[in-house]
């Protein structure tokens, strides 16, 4: 578990001062993937690095476990970081060792016996499938192989907390999938809590169970990721959905849906059809699939007698799926 409360960062002095952050709170409990979404400048390198105490916070507290890591000495602070591992955006292995001695360097550090390390490692390859690759060095390797080998030396030491700086922005998409894949499955065997900072929107809707958007230094938004995609006004969901191009309308006939997982699974357009005895156009828009659930946003637009539409309408309006209407209306 990890909880971040009221965290803030300033950075600098006197007049040349920075607000990184302001007043962060954030709880991940085991066995939960949460995502922190925000664009460049947003903090959210500043907010991963307070949450593992490489910047210490300006105010507020980081729990891990229930206890207050700025409150621990320096050596029962190395020993919580132990519970706590790392991946980077750059995978930083060590050029000079190879994948084995990558993924045994934490368990050196720790004093692991020869056998205990050559053991873990072992497993820890296999677990990400590079057993074959245990002899070769970080340069012989793809993105998406060095990548796996930060994540099996994030894990060494048995960590409880995974937090993730831009783990796949240097991947290519489909490699970044793989990734995500190997994350989530490790995730939900290991039952970790897995604090993730992206700008990929794809990251949140393959991954997170939960999400935050990061703006400016501060939380503007926060909740499950299903439950924000079903909200109409969410930034989430703007950011999934961006608003559809309104493009010449005929007045009073064209209608922007926004759609939940219930509205996906009814047959909304036949429903429109035979009920009110209008035809339906699909202008644009999309449907997408989010952890089992559907989501989208669809440009329709109504013919028929101008009754016939009216009525239409107000039955979209009463099923909550005409919340982007007023744009186009
Ligand atoms: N050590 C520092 N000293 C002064 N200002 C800093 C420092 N680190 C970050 N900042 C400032 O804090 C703000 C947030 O930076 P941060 O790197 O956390 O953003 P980010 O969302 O991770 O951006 P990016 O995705 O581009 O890495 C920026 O305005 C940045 O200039």
């Amino acid at each position: 578990m990890i909880e971040l409360r009221g965290v803030g960062k300033v950075f600098g002095h006197g007049g040349r001062r920075v607000t990184a952050l302001h007043d962060v709170s954030l709880h991940v409990p085991q066995g939960e993937v949460f995502g922190v979404l925000g664009r460049s400048g947003a903090g959210k390198s500043t907010l991963l690095r307070c949450a593992n105490l490489l910047e210490r916070p300006t105010t507020g507290e980081v729990r891990m476990a229930g206890q207050d890591l700025l409150s621990l000495s320096p050596g029962e602070l190395r020993q919580a970081r132990q519970g706590i591992g790392m991946i980077f955006q750059h995978f930083n292995l060590f050029a000079s060792r190879t994948v084995e001695g990558n993924v045994a360097y934490p368990l050196e550090v720790m004093g692991l016996s020869r056998e205990a390390i050559r053991a873990r490692v072992a497993e820890l390859l296999s677990r990400v499938g590079l057993s074959d690759k245990a002899r070769a060095y970080p340069a012989q390797l793809s993105g998406g192989q060095k990548q796996r080998v930060g994540i099996a030396r994030a894990l060494a030491p048995r960590p409880r907390v995974l937090l993730s700086d831009e783990a796949t922005s240097a991947l290519d998409p489909e490699t970044t999938r793989s990734v995500l894949a190997l994350l989530k499955d490790l995730q939900q065997q290991l039952g970790l809590a897995l604090l993730l900072i992206t700008h990929q929107l794809e990251v949140v809707k393959a991954l997170c169970g939960s999400v935050a958007v990061l703006e400016g230094g501060r939380l503007v938004e926060q909740g499950r990721v299903q439950e924000l995609l079903a909200t109409p006004e969410s930034r989430l969901r703007a950011l999934c959905f961006p608003p559809l191009s309104p493009q010449e309308a005929a007045v009073g006939q064209r209608v922007e849906l926004s759609l939940t997982d219930a509205h996906a699974r009814s047959p909304l357009i036949s429903t429109l059809a035979r009920r009110f005895d209008v035809d339906v156009l699909l202008l644009e828009g999309a449907v997408e699939r989010v952890g089992g659930a559907r989501v989208g946003r669809l440009l329709v637009e109504l013919h028929g007698a101008p009754g016939a539409i009216a009525d239409a309408r107000t039955f979209l309006r009463d099923q909550g799926l005409t919340a982007g209407e007023a744009a186009h209306g």
